[in-house]
């Protein structure tokens, strides 16, 4: 058995220690962390599970706990395209699990770091991959007397709540994706249930319809977890007796609610609640499979077609993200990705355990899971908590609270001044005191409730009672359906704006690809051209972009339709207004109601508000995105020059006067940003002179290139000044001169770097045998010659 201790940091340094770490802050210390944002890479394990009694031979060897060798040699062998291959191949990853690691030291080291991250606000996945039969289930599942990862992680979870004193919620979701379609294994006879996207800006993917059950006990998630484990689609194959047919995703969320120091902080006694949410998903692929060795038929091939589906989807999405940020990730080809989307590019730590089978027999598969696993160590993105800090939206609401109370107390002197006679009858005087008394009570009970119209309108003690309240539910109703069309309103119209910035995102992949292969690409194209053309990446992207295209179309529709509603809304609220004099007997009534009508076209006008700011934020980001593009575009552009002056260097080209004129403009245009953004106060890194010639400089290089830029600025401003010598009609005897004042004849290149020429007949010297001859420079283009 091996000693978790003796595992090597992945597991501690991500998992474990970090965490155990923070662990230490759930009862206050872990607040300075903050909503703190975080790179995270991908963690790998690969657990290699036992040789069964009827596999004899092996061709994989754990070397220690980080490093797996393939034998390929019986590969090599019989397949001639990998003859030269052949041999043996040496993986590497964060961890690996050889035969005799138990549950408890998978559990350990790569998801017990996992469920106290979630304790404290972030997201986690942890998911099995690997090919049919290679131990997926028995990792995440297990059996009674060697339970799996899900098990393990709710028990210690509830462990650890219980141990703290603050109040969690969990909630748990068990589902399955069976061929493409989403089962409840919680409440399977729910049917098939739907993906949906927020409209949001969080675009986050949800169930529709999924049951989420919220659990007290370890036991009580147990019995939910076998219940739901026993609605799974399990069926024989003859690559494995219990052959899972479908991806199990379990789901758990945990919120913590404590209180925190306000601002004054905690001396001043003051306390607001805060509100940590972490989400932690457990997922049981099934596995891949070959039809030739698994040799199913009917339904279960069609199972497995869907399974491979499925995971060559994910696998197209592990690839684009191992590559770098600029590709394209498409998730929507399958429902397993669409779920799987943050975990592998979004807010969460996620940890993948690959299983292979060490026998010879299944060589293919564990290779390729080798190579899949391999390629998504490569994975890495940002994790940040979620943290749900309430105290700005108290601030806000506090404002507007306090000029209402402000309103109130002017109405309320008003009412005392001018209630008339005729309006109280004979009412006793005090009973009428009484009644200001009990609104003013209520006023100062409950700020929040001043922004509920219930509490303002006194209309029981109102003579005019009936009519008051009828109109005062109608003037509700009205107001309730403006915030519903003001709230759809902000929702199309952040998604629209979401689905703007997807859209550029598409066109500046379709851009980078045509500027690439020199030729615009024709949307209508087929699907055997885009395959000929050997690029899924931007047929992908144009599929993408007009889906998206139908998207805005909907919301731009439906917008229209909620402005109009909105409009006739507001028209009605207006008329009841305008009505109120009329309806109503008493100065007060009146101003009571159009009190309620101010403190509802506030709460419209905050909408408003949010809606704008929301606006606002999104253009920031636009405006961000696009700066940053610039920024890359300029240091490829800094790149090319550099290059390219070494090249005219290393081939002695001279340098024309007009290319030597913008140079020079380049300078002035880099001092003076750096200039205004000094007197700014902003720091600014960017080259002060014409970017350096070499990437890795020599000091002496340096000194040659700029006593040889400057020489050139020289000559060039020497030249010019001939000329206009000339056409003034003087003739002047003007030498070059280096900056020390020597002239160019007796000028030493001690170093023997030879300086760029500016005479456009200058020869450049013959090439030195061995020399390369630059290739054609193909930046800026002359011509951009498009065709399809
Ligand atoms: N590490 C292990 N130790 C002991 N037995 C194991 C181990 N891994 C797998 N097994 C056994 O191998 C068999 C196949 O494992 P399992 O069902 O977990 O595979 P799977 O990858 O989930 O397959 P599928 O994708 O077809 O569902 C089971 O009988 C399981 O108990």
């Amino acid at each position: 058995m091996k000693d978790v201790s003796a595992i090597r940091p992945f597991s501690m340094s991500f998992c474990v220690s970090m965490s155990f770490h923070r662990m230490e802050g759930v009862d206050g210390a872990e607040e300075s962390d903050g909503s703190k944002t975080l790179e995270e890479k991908l963690v790998v394990a690969v657990r290699v599970r036992p040789l069964k009694p009827d596999e004899a031979e092996r061709c994989l060897h754990c070397v220690d706990d980080k490093t797996v060798i393939l034998d390929e040699t019986e590969l090599g062998r019989k397949d001639v395209l990998r003859q030269n291959r052949a041999g043996q191949r040496q993986f590497i990853y964060d961890v690996v699990f050889d035969e005799e690691s138990t549950q408890e030291t998978v559990y350990d080291a790569t998801t017990r770091g996992l469920v106290r991250d979630v304790l404290l606000g972030y997201n986690a996945t942890v998911f099995a991959y690997g090919a049919t039969g290679s131990g997926k289930t028995h990792t995440m599942v297990g059996d009674p007397s060697q339970p799996g990862i899900m098990v393990r992680a709710l028990n210690d979870l509830f462990l650890t709540i219980n141990n703290h004193g603050h109040k969690f919620t969990v909630t748990m979701s068990y589902l399955e994706i069976y061929n493409e379609n989403i089962r409840d294994l919680l409440n399977p006879s729910s049917g098939f249930l739907d993906l949906r996207e927020d409209t949001g800006r969080s675009r986050n993917i949800t169930v529709a319809g999924l049951t989420e059950v919220t659990a007290k006990s370890t036991q009580e998630v147990m019995q939910l977890l076998q219940r739901g484990n026993r609605e799974r689609s399990v069926e024989p194959t003859a690559a494995n007796k219990t052959s899972s047919r479908s991806h199990a995703l379990l789901s758990v969320t945990v919120r913590r609610t404590a209180p925190t120091p306000s601002n004054g902080g905690s001396g001043s006694g003051q306390y607001q609640t805060r509100t940590c949410q972490g989400k932690l998903y457990m997922l049981d692929l099934a596995g891949s499979e070959r039809a030739s060795q698994t040799k199913n038929r009917g339904k279960r091939l069609l199972e497995g077609a869907h399974i491979n589906r499925s995971l060559l989807a994910l696998g197209n999405c592990i690839n684009a993200l191992s590559g770098g940020g600029s590709r394209y990730v498409n998730y929507r080809d399958s429902k397993l990705t669409r779920l799987l989307r943050e975990a592998l590019s979004g807010n969460c730590r996620t940890v993948m355990i690959a299983h292979v089978s060490p026998a010879t027999g299944h060589r293919e598969e564990s290779r390729n899971t080798l190579i899949y696993a391999a390629r998504a160590s490569g994975i890495s993105h940002k994790v940040e908590r979620n943290v749900l800090d309430v105290s700005f939206h108290v601030s806000q609401y506090r404002s507007i609270i306090q000029d209402l109370r402000a309103e109130i107390s002017r109405l309320r002197a008003k009412m005392t001044e001018e209630r008339p006679a005729s309006a109280i009858g004979n009412e006793d005087q005090e009973e009428e005191e009484n009644k200001y008394a009990t609104i003013n009570d209520d006023n100062n009970n409950n700020d929040e409730q001043n922004n509920n119209n219930n509490e303002i309108t006194p209309n029981k003690q109102i003579r005019s009672g009936h009519t008051v309240k009828q109109l005062r539910e109608l003037i509700v109703s009205t107001f309730r359906e403006q915030m519903k069309l003001r709230r759809r309103l902000m929702d199309i119209d952040g998604h629209l704006l979401s689905l703007g910035v997807e859209a550029e995102r598409q066109h500046q992949i379709i851009s980078q690809w045509e500027s690439q292969h020199n030729r615009l690409y024709h949307r209508h194209t087929t699907g055997s051209d885009w395959m000929d053309n050997g690029d899924l990446n931007i047929h992908q992207a144009w599929s993408e972009l007009s889906y998206i295209e139908r998207e805005q179309e909907r919301y731009v529709a439906l917008r229209s339709a909620t402005v109009r509603d909105l409009d006739n809304c507001r028209q009605r609220a207006a008329l009841l207004e305008n009505e109120l004099p009329s309806k109503l007997d008493s100065d007060t009534e009146r101003e009571m109601l159009s009190l309620l009508c101010r403190v509802h076209e506030l709460e419209a006008d905050k909408m408003a508000l949010q809606g704008e700011r929301l606006v606002e934020n999104h253009e920031l980001r636009r405006r961000g995105e696009l700066l940053q593009r610039f920024h890359r575009q300029q240091k490829i552009c800094e790149d090319i020059i550099s290059r390219q002056r070494q090249l005219m260097e290393e081939s002695r080209i001279s340098l024309p006067g007009d290319l030597q004129d913008l140079y020079s403009q380049y300078q002035k245009e880099i001092h003076a940003t750096s200039l205004s953004l000094d007197t700014a106060g902003v720091p600014y890194t960017a080259y002060d002179v014409l970017p350096p010639v070499n990437k890795d400089p020599d000091p002496l290089f340096e000194t040659r290139l700029h006593t040889t830029t400057t020489q050139t600025q020289t000559a060039s401003s020497q030249e010019r000044e001939r000329e206009r010598h000339k056409r003034s009609g003087i003739e002047a005897d003007l030498t070059l001169r280096t900056p020390t004042g020597s002239s160019t004849a007796s000028y030493e290149w001690e170093s023997g770097f030879p300086p760029l020429h500016t005479s456009a007949n200058h020869k450049p010297a013959p090439l030195e045998s061995g020399m390369r001859i630059p290739p054609p420079v193909l930046f800026p283009p002359i011509t951009s010659s498009y065709h399809n």
